[in-house]
């Protein structure tokens, strides 16, 4: 059974629509994660889920349960969800342990187990020894852990994540990220982690919902995402994605085509329902390209525009194409020396063709 069940989810703030027809299956413990641009309706999508906002139409289920529709709402703190915010929304003037043991004394719950089960939280966040400390003595990364012991308190088997790093530095940003990995490995939740960082969001998911303009575009593996995007949206956005067009892209089998690209003649892969077309969209990253011998075939003249030092590899800027007017990125293994105005030959190892409309697999 999905943990969550989205299904024509719409929802509007006065004229304006901010969620067009989401829908999306999350199964139990499984590990989402939402990414897309500023504005483009995450938080709004967590609200709904977690029941800070009603729905115009559509529904929203919890475990086979209907949580929301246009004529139901249940109140948030009958969904069985918890939620972490990005300011962690920590009581100032509590202890670390009383912050979270609120809801459950709220609740309603007996003192002893109350506390037995905040000191559980707390060991699992390994935060045992900081039980008495208030919120401003602790870290950032440490506040972050005491709202997600609060969650794993109120043992909530599905939590909510609204950019839980994004007011950490990268370094605590690191260690957090192998922190929320433990915590679901270890609590077995269903976690719904919403971040504009795609490296987040790909180190961490089992799936990753891509939204844009208040729809998702598409929800799929991480790997799956970054080899075979749906939409040049998702192309672009993901692994420094370049979308360029092709020509008379024919499918030869095996999931791969041929098609004309720059002038030149090239394999790509493409889904398995492809079919023939005058042109199209095709898309790689900065690693699928590579640098030629002076007159390889195939392969495409280009010429560096600018060239920076990465540490392990050298990132080239190049123009390529036969006015030279098509930007590309390239990656060259360190040590290496390219200077701006230098004449190169590139090949491309691997690209993938992005999928008509109508192709496009529904969640
Ligand atoms: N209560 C509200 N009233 C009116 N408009 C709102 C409200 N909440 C959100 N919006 C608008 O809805 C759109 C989506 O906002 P939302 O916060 O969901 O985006 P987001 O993807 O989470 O953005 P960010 O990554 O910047 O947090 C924005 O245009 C925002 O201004």
């Amino acid at each position: 059974m999905s943990a969550i069940d989205i299904a024509c989810l719409d929802k509007s703030f006065g004229q304006t629509q901010v969620l067009h027809q989401v829908a999306l299956s999350i199964g139990s413990g499984e590990f989402v994660s939402v990414l897309g641009p500023s504005g483009c309706g995450k938080t709004t999508l967590l609200r709904c889920i977690a029941g800070f906002e009603r729905i115009d139409s559509g529904r929203i289920s919890v475990d086979g349960h209907l949580v929301s529709s246009p004529d139901h709402h249940l109140p948030p703190e009958q969904r069985g969800i918890g939620v972490v915010f990005q300011n962690y929304a920590l009581w100032p003037h509590m202890t670390v342990a009383q912050n979270v043991a609120y809801g459950l004394k709220i609740a309603g719950m007996p003192r002893r187990e109350r506390e037995a089960r905040t000191a559980h939280a707390l060991d699992l966040v390994e935060l045992g020894g900081f039980a008495g400390r208030r919120p401003a003595d602790l870290s950032g990364g440490q506040r972050q852990r005491v709202a997600l012991a609060r969650c794993l308190a109120m043992e909530s088997r599905i939590v909510l994540l609204d950019e839980p790093l994004a007011n950490l530095d990268v370094h605590l940003r690191g260690a957090l990220e192998a922190e929320f990995a433990n915590f679901h490995a270890r609590s077995g939740a269903t976690m719904f982690y919403i971040t504009h960082d795609q490296a987040e969001a790909l180190a961490l998911a089992d799936r990753v919902a891509v939204m844009d303009h208040g729809c998702i575009v598409q929800f799929d593996r991480p790997d799956a995402l970054f080899r075979q995007p749906a939409t040049e949206t998702v192309a672009g956005f993901i692994g420094e994605g370049r979308v360029i067009e092709a020509e008379h892209i024919q499918p030869i089998g095996n999931g791969h085509a041929s098609a004309s690209l720059l002038g030149q003649s090239v394999r790509l892969r493409c889904a398995p329902d492809q079919r023939g077309q005058r042109s199209g969209k095709i898309s790689f990253h900065p690693g699928d390209l590579e640098l030629l011998a002076e007159d390889a075939a195939p392969g495409f003249d280009a010429h560096v525009t600018r060239a920076t030092y990465r540490g392990a590899y050298l990132r080239a800027e190049l123009m390529a194409g036969p006015s030279g007017s098509v930007p590309l990125s390239l990656n060259v293994a360190a040590p290496a020396s390219l200077t701006p105005g230098q004449r190169v030959r590139v090949g491309l190892r691997d690209g993938w063709v992005i999928p008509v409309p109508a192709a496009r697999a529904q969640f």
